[in-house]
């Protein structure tokens, strides 16, 4: 689940989701709907056609979609050095799923976009770590865990650098989403192959 307006966290999205389904996995890919209205859109140059185009291509996540998923991968840029309202706005709709611990137990991770090399794509990215711990959701991070984290991203998930043109994210940062949406793969396979999923435990009783 993934916001972004220029592209970006898009491509981190779709490689983390392509390397995710060459790992075994069912995948959706959800973009959350824009908060902002069409004149305050229209202001920023590219932002509807870019809106539109994505919203063709990946549906509005739905309640439905969260509790599906045995992983979620949530992507967003550095706003302010803070998280999307786009994707905020979908956390603050899981209230019934926090109710019923139907998010509990599922592999979860973050990533993120930025400007600039300190414009907040770690923070970003470990902000996403609180709702995920009040959602009982096990958290996942990259760590060093594999030779593309030692070229891109952080510990923490993986990144881009985007710059002021808002540049596409390098080939070492797609490397790093991949290697990303495939860890979650492998944790969240072996966590329910050991019974280690609490809100499937419930969905089976
Ligand atoms: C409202 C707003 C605030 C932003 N704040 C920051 C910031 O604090 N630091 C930074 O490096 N980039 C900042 N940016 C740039 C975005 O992080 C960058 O455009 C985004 O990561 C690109 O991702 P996207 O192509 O997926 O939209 C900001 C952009 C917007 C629109």
């Amino acid at each position: 689940m993934y916001y972004s307006r220029s592209g970006a966290v898009e491509a981190l999205a779709t490689a983390a989701a392509k390397a995710a389904r060459d790992a075994g996995a069912e995948v959706r890919v959800r973009r959350p709907r824009e908060v902002a209205d069409a004149a305050a859109m229209a202001k920023v140059e590219g932002w509807t056609e870019s809106a539109a185009r994505q919203n063709a291509l990946y549906e509005a996540p739905t309640h439905e979609d969260a509790e599906w998923a045995d992983a979620i991968l949530f992507g967003t840029p550095s706003y302010f050095g803070a998280m999307a309202t786009e994707l905020k706005n979908f956390l603050d709709l899981l209230g019934p799923q926090w109710k019923r611990g139907s998010l509990a137990g599922k592999v979860g991770g973050a990533f993120a976009a930025a400007s600039w090399p300190h414009g907040g794509s770690e923070v970003v990215t470990l902000s996403l770590y609180a709702p995920m711990a009040h959602l009982g959701m096990v958290i996942l991070p990259t760590g060093y865990t594999d030779e593309a984290m030692l070229e891109a991203g952080s510990p923490y998930g993986a990144s881009a650098i985007v710059g002021k043109e808002n540049q596409p994210p390098r080939s070492e940062d797609l490397d790093a989403a991949r290697h990303q949406g495939r860890r979650m793969v492998t944790i969240a396979g072996a966590l329910i192959a050991a019974g280690e999923m609490p809100c499937r435990r419930r969905d089976a009783d």
